[in-house]
């Protein structure tokens, strides 16, 4: 029995997609980085940029969200075949999870091994900051929790086993290797290691709600990232997030402060090539072997099957 296919997630469905993006690349990318709010600057780091815009991608969602643009870009980093999408897609926006995370299931096919997910979140840990980093060590799915999940249905088992651990998603090897690239770019006190979680959206959270964050040990939170994160981990991919902390979390009853997006935006703006620097030196420092650059492969299939 095939999977359901409404979403168009399944490896048929997406065949039109990734032969589409193979006919436009040289090479096959090696790394996606999905931008989060405005973090879409990210893709300025790439040399010898290749624009696609998501509205001429078979079968691709488009954003409709300010601070995200709608671009796949493919480019290098050091020699390394990037693939960076100007902007994601949210629940919020009415595209099912399945919509939203078919550009990770794409990437696989394109032969991507690694992940790397931004986005914007508000600060619920009191320690931090606005233009703080959080790497996130681990995630709270609120959504999956009533059984809302980018998997649901019939598993397609071309791109992953039905039941999968999602404990150590977060590669730690890789998060090791940030802190040490934070120190020598001295935000060393400005980045941290925390626990992000996913709400629905599209408000942000009642005072209320922070509080119960607070007692779950949540760090920041967004209305993003984990159904990526969940789909790269059922299809195999390594998996390496960041948060920005662009707003702290309104948890005073009487609070005048009103979180909103043009805060959030501004907050990323003035981190702009700190972050840029950030993700260059990660890359970099993956130790991805550069020969490995695969010339891309007309016909679509998975790389660990046969
Ligand atoms: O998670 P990203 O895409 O960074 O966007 C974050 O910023 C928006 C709210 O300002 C929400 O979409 C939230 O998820
Ligand atoms: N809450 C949820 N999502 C967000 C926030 C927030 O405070 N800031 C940026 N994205």
């Amino acid at each position: 029995m095939a999977p359901i296919d409404e979403d168009g997630f399944s490896l048929t469905h997406l065949q039109k997609a990734t032969s589409y993006i193979k006919g436009k690349i040289p090479s096959s990318p090696r790394i996606l980085i999905i931008c989060g709010s405005g973090l879409g600057i990210l893709a300025d780091s790439l040399q010898s940029p290749i624009v696609i815009p998501y509205g001429d991608i078979p079968n691709f969602p488009e954003s409709t969200i300010k601070g995200h643009s709608g671009q796949l870009v493919f480019g290098t980093i050091s020699g390394i075949n990037v693939l960076c999408m100007k902007g994601r897609f949210h629940y919020y926006e009415g595209h099912s999870l399945k919509k939203i995370t078919s550009p990770v299931r794409i990437a696989k096919l394109l032969g991507v091994e690694l992940l790397i997910i931004t986005n914007a979140a508000g600060g619920v840990n009191q320690k931090y900051k606005v233009g703080d980093i959080m790497l996130i060590k681990d995630h709270i799915n609120f959504l999956g929790f009533a059984g809302t999940h980018p998997l649901r249905g019939l598993n397609d088992d071309d791109f992953g086993d039905r039941f999968f651990p999602v404990n150590r998603s977060y590669d730690k090897n890789i998060r090791k290797i940030a802190v040490e690239i934070g120190q020598s770019l001295g935000i060393g006190p400005n980045l941290h290691e925390g626990v992000y979680a996913m709400v629905g959206g599209p408000n942000y959270e009642s005072p209320s709600e922070v509080r119960a964050l607070r007692t779950l040990n949540v760090d920041a939170v967004g209305m993003s990232t984990i159904p990526e994160v969940l789909v790269a981990k059922h299809c195999g991919l390594k998996v390496f997030g960041f948060s920005l902390i662009t707003n702290e979390c309104v948890a005073d009853y009487d609070s005048e402060k009103q979180p909103n997006h043009e805060e959030v935006l501004a907050a990323v703006n003035s981190r702009t090539q700190q972050l840029k620097d950030f993700v260059i030196k990660v890359i970099e420092k993956c130790n991805f072997n550069v020969s490995k650059n695969e010339n891309i492969s007309s016909d679509v299939k998975l790389s660990n099957k046969t």
